[in-house]
């Protein structure tokens, strides 16, 4: 078939051969960078990585690109060339450089192209510095500590759901988990939790639960109703979805999204506002089209939400997120009318927005709870300590009568008063725990949900200056976060070990495992500069309160509610796309003993 230009830009024809257009795209910028002179001939790295993206790449498709740059910066040091244009810095001043606030701030590269959705980009992904700030304000007052707090009901009515079927789940046999599995930390045979000798409960996937809490809350929070998956027991197929080929769930096109935005973003030149963007659509790669697929699929889903909430009335507010965009729409709208135009905010970007909400505020914030969880749960001696703490602050979980039938209802306030029931923590009883803080900091650190280095362009006409090495303009920079947070020149030589202590300053040199590290001359406050999980700098996570607040009512819950038998206590399988995210976390479930 000759192939007709015009259709192909519009992307209505399929070429014959994407893949030997593709190879000839792939060979011409080797060729390309082969005849031009090197900026970054001195920066070490594999002899591939200086021609091309795709050993990167490939890494990347293994889900594993994390511990392939870790790799690479403990053989070349913390300097590495990963991309032909693209340099790892892992030295500890790297991060405020790269990340830096204010007029050193250095944009986001064409990576975030990736994640366009139709050709619009989000607050997460603009590369515009104006056009980024405009819609930061929009949201900032939103998640804000004072205005995430207001959300705190939803919150605990979604944790109180959760919480009843899991104690379904719990309960199947009875009584506690046997002090053996947990360690034995007391040495007593009733275990140091008043569990007694016996198997207790179902085995159940703890990440999916708290997969169904978190997507139920920002999906409440974003689109203006829950998506009901703790109803129905299972990652939701939506009346859009069902049309669809693919057939998967909410939760794992945003997998499939992610992964597959990681591995594009690699190759510029396939991205939108870029001529060969058309054909990526045809690209023969089941994976690419599975992410392609799941970002239609999830923009028609943002498409009906919104439309629904224009079309209602707009005297009645849900107080949500979605209400906050649109408004912003509507007032941006009256205003720009009188400029002809110009600003103007249109349903794509509003659409955009919200689901950049779902996507980045759900699977997030369950991946770095299950994976706290994890450690918390095996490493005994912390899950004791942790439980004091609790148990001086929350007496309610532990005086629950367990044996009263508590039923969910859909009027608001009989649910918080099953919340309350519950012993559902409030964050107000949370938020000064220290050990608490500390263990969610820890494992945070440990697990790096953000492994990923987040890049960033040096901009025309300037040069950035790392330590000693210095970069000049279409210099791509990253910080890899994994390798930053276990990095024994600033963590000591424990950096591998779960150790929630060295957050705290009265006790970050005298536990067990600390050693003649670093970490004893830099003290907790020092330290968060080099925990990466949120991003730093102007385009850092904005939705840490609401994580925070989760992550904090979710532990404490778990914590204080149940035994948890690790299926695997030595090893949390995990995948990376552009977040880390734990496989799953089996667990044997036990209502703690007394409850
Ligand atoms: C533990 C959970 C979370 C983690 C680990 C996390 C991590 C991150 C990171 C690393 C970034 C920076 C990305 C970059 O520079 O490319 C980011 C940005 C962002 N996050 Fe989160 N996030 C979490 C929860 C949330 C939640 C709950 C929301 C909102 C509902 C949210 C919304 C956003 C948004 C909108 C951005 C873009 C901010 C901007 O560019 O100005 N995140 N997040």
């Amino acid at each position: 078939m000759k192939l007709n230009p015009t259709a192909y830009l519009l992307g209505l024809v399929k070429p014959d051969h994407p893949w030997l257009i593709l190879a000839g795209v792939v060979l011409l910028a080797i060729l390309r960078r082969i005849t031009k002179p090197d900026p970054l001939k001195d920066i070490p790295g594999p002899w591939l990585a200086k021609h091309t993206p795709l050993l990167l790449a490939y890494h990347t498709r293994t889900g594993k690109r994390y511990l392939y740059v870790d790799k690479l910066h403990k053989k070349y040091g913390p300097f590495v060339r990963i991309t032909p244009t693209q340099v790892s810095c892992a030295h500890p001043t790297a991060p405020s450089v790269i990340y830096a606030q204010g007029s050193a701030s250095l944009p986001k590269t064409p990576f975030y192209r990736s994640f366009y959705v139709n050709g619009t980009p989000s607050l997460f992904s603009t590369q515009d510095r104006v056009g980024h700030s405009s819609k930061r304000r929009v949201l900032a007052h939103p998640f804000s500590y004072a205005s995430v707090k207001q959300f705190e009901d939803w919150i605990r009515r979604s944790v109180a759901k959760m919480v009843m079927k899991l104690d379904q789940r719990a309960r199947k046999s009875g009584v506690g988990i046997s002090a053996t599995t947990l360690g034995r930390a007391s040495g007593s045979d009733t275990g140091p939790f008043g569990g007694v000798e016996s198997e207790s409960g179902e085995e159940v996937d703890v990440l999916m639960w708290l997969n169904y809490l978190t997507f139920d809350v920002i999906s409440d929070l974003a689109f203006g109703e829950p998506l009901g998956m703790l109803d129905r027991e299972t990652d939701v197929l939506l009346e859009d979805t069902k049309k669809e080929k693919s057939q998967a769930g909410v939760a794992a096109m945003i997998d499939f999204r992610g992964r597959t935005a990681a591995f594009l973003g690699l190759f510029p030149t396939l991205l939108p506002g870029s001529i060969l963007e058309p054909l990526t659509r045809w690209i023969p790669d089941p994976f690419v089209q599975r992410g392609l697929q799941g970002t239609n699929t999830l923009s028609l889903i943002a498409q009906r939400c919104v439309k629904h909430r224009l079309d209602s009335d707009s005297s009645i507010r849900r107080g949500d997120l979605l209400d906050q965009l649109v408004d912003d729409m509507r007032s941006k709208q009256a205003q720009s009318h009188d400029r002809g135009g110009e600003g103007e905010v249109s349903e794509a970007d509003v659409v955009t927005d919200a689901m950049l909400l779902l996507t980045a505020g759900s699977d997030t914030t369950a991946n770095s709870t299950a994976a706290i969880l994890f450690w918390i749960y095996s490493t005994p001696r912390v899950l004791e300590k942790l439980r004091d703490e609790l148990t001086e602050t929350l007496s309610a979980p532990l005086t629950v009568d367990s044996t009263v039938t508590l039923t969910f209802s859909d009027d608001n306030e009989a649910t918080e008063e099953v919340a309350d029931a519950l012993g559902v923590p409030l964050h107000d009883q949370l938020k000064n725990l220290k050990y608490l803080s500390a263990v969610i900091d820890e494992g945070l650190r440990m697990f790096a949900t953000n492994a990923f280095g987040l890049p960033r362009a040096v901009p025309e006409g300037t040069s950035v200056t790392v330590e000693d090495k210095t970069f000049y303009e279409g210099i791509e920079l990253s910080t890899p976060a994994y390798t930053i947070q276990h990095d024994v020149a600033i963590w000591g030589t424990d950096a591998d070990v779960f150790r929630p202590e060295r957050w705290l300053a009265s006790e970050s040199a005298s536990c067990a495992g600390s050693s003649d590290s670093e970490s004893e001359k830099l003290g907790p406050a020092e330290l968060k500069k080099y925990l990466l999980t949120f991003g730093v700098g102007p385009r850092a996570c904005i939705g840490k309160n609401l994580a925070m607040l989760q992550m904090q009512i979710l532990v404490a819950a778990f914590v204080m509610r149940y035994d948890l038998e690790l299926r695997d206590k030595n090893e949390l399988r995990s995948v990376e796309g552009f977040m880390h995210k734990p496989v799953d976390l089996w667990a044997r479930i036990g209502m703690r003993g007394g409850l």
